[in-house]
């Protein structure tokens, strides 16, 4: 059986196309059309029965970006065409699903193609469907472990700057899109970056949900959990999927994030009996009053190197216990997001980058 991949790279930054055009047999292609801002697509066939491997490609270097609306057209059945993006290192696989309200893809087939061994590799993926209820888009998304949380922050950028390449939309965007999470509104700005309204934060321990009984009005705020013999402070905050946040712990009562086994302790709140639909957890260390670290560990995608519903959760925490105002950058692993809780409106809003990685089909 032969195998046909293609591979469309769009050569957006000198350092991608440096990185390409070290690869001897794309070298000369590369070298000439690495200062415009094109793509090159690269077919590949390889006939496995054949003890050399044969392999032939095919280089095409268009005028124009092939963009992902084009790329996305094709329909062939049997196969996934995606696109791959990335919020801080946050990965996705993006799926247009924009003619049907039903994923393209069952959660089993979320599974491996997350997996990063054996698939594409992905925190999770993303369908882009008809709206809802009046909305422009509606947004649902598979953890990689086939769990369907109700909202992902870094998610919902790269969903818009999806969007906006499928529909050939260009400079700032606005959408509404309807999530689990209810109505959330990215707006691309000039420079690329999003800016999300995530609406209003929910405290309310039952709706979180925690079983952890609330000590602030019908808050848990700075509350006790045992993990493992240890007193941990939580806050409990939803921003529409739930979120335990931490600044430290009876032993220590400020935290050195880098220093957490997090790959231990992680799965040890995630599946805590006080979160009964299991939880994000955010570990934060303070280092003023308006920059925090956070290091996190995702319900159903393990430990990740940023989370946007948890950068905000973070924020909510730390004004509540008097640990920052409502303005502060968020340095996660993969790197800082702007995060402010507005007072008129109590809505919040986060500030971030979302890239294409790359496209790609697959055989389902
Ligand atoms: N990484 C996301 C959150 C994705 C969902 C989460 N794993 C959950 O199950 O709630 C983000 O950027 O918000």
């Amino acid at each position: 059986m032969a195998i046909a991949a293609t591979v469309s790279l769009p050569l957006t930054s000198p350092s991608r196309a440096a990185r390409l055009s070290s690869v001897p047999a794309l070298r000369s292609s590369f070298l000439s059309h690495s200062s415009s801002n094109t793509s090159v697509s690269i077919r590949a066939s390889i006939a496995p029965r054949n003890p050399r491997f044969r392999i032939s490609m095919t280089l095409q270097a268009p005028e124009k970006s092939l963009g992902a609306s084009s790329f996305l057209d094709r329909r062939e059945s049997g196969v996934l065409h995606f696109v791959k993006y990335h919020g801080l290192g946050n990965d996705f696989i993006l799926v247009d699903n924009r003619d049907s309200s039903e994923p393209r893809i069952t959660p089993e087939q979320a599974v491996k193609l997350c997996d990063r061994n054996f698939g594409i590799g992905a925190d999770g993926v993303i369908f882009a469907m008809p709206g809802t209820n009046g909305t422009d888009y509606t947004m649902r998304i598979f953890n990689s472990d086939g769990s369907e949380p109700e909202m992902c922050g870094n998610g919902v950028r790269c969903f818009a700057r999806f969007i906006a390449e499928l529909e050939n939309l260009q400079g700032r965007q606005r959408f509404t899109v309807h999530t689990g999470a209810g109505l959330i509104v990215p707006e691309i700005q000039d420079d690329g970056k999003v800016t999300v309204d995530m609406g209003e934060p929910i405290l309310k321990a039952s709706d979180v949900p925690t079983r952890l009984s609330p000590n602030k009005g019908q808050s848990v705020v700075k509350s006790g959990l045992v993990v493992d013999g240890v007193t941990w402070d939580v806050t409990c905050v939803s921003m529409g999927n739930p979120h335990c946040v931490t600044f430290g712990n009876k032993e220590n009562q400020s935290l050195q994030v880098d220093e957490l086994n997090l790959a231990e302790i992680g799965p040890k709140f995630e599946h805590h009996e006080m979160f009964p639909a299991r939880t994000n957890t955010e570990f934060v260390q303070v280092f003023s009053s308006s920059h925090l670290k956070m290091r996190v560990w995702e319900r159903g995608a393990g430990a990740t190197l940023a989370c946007g519903t948890g950068a905000c959760a973070v924020v909510v925490a730390a004004v509540l216990e008097g640990h920052a105002g409502r303005n502060c950058t968020v340095d996660l692993p993969g790197g800082p997001l702007e995060i402010e809780w507005r007072e008129e409106d109590n809505h919040i809003y986060m500030t971030g980058p979302a890239e294409v990685v790359f496209y790609g089909s697959v055989p389902l």
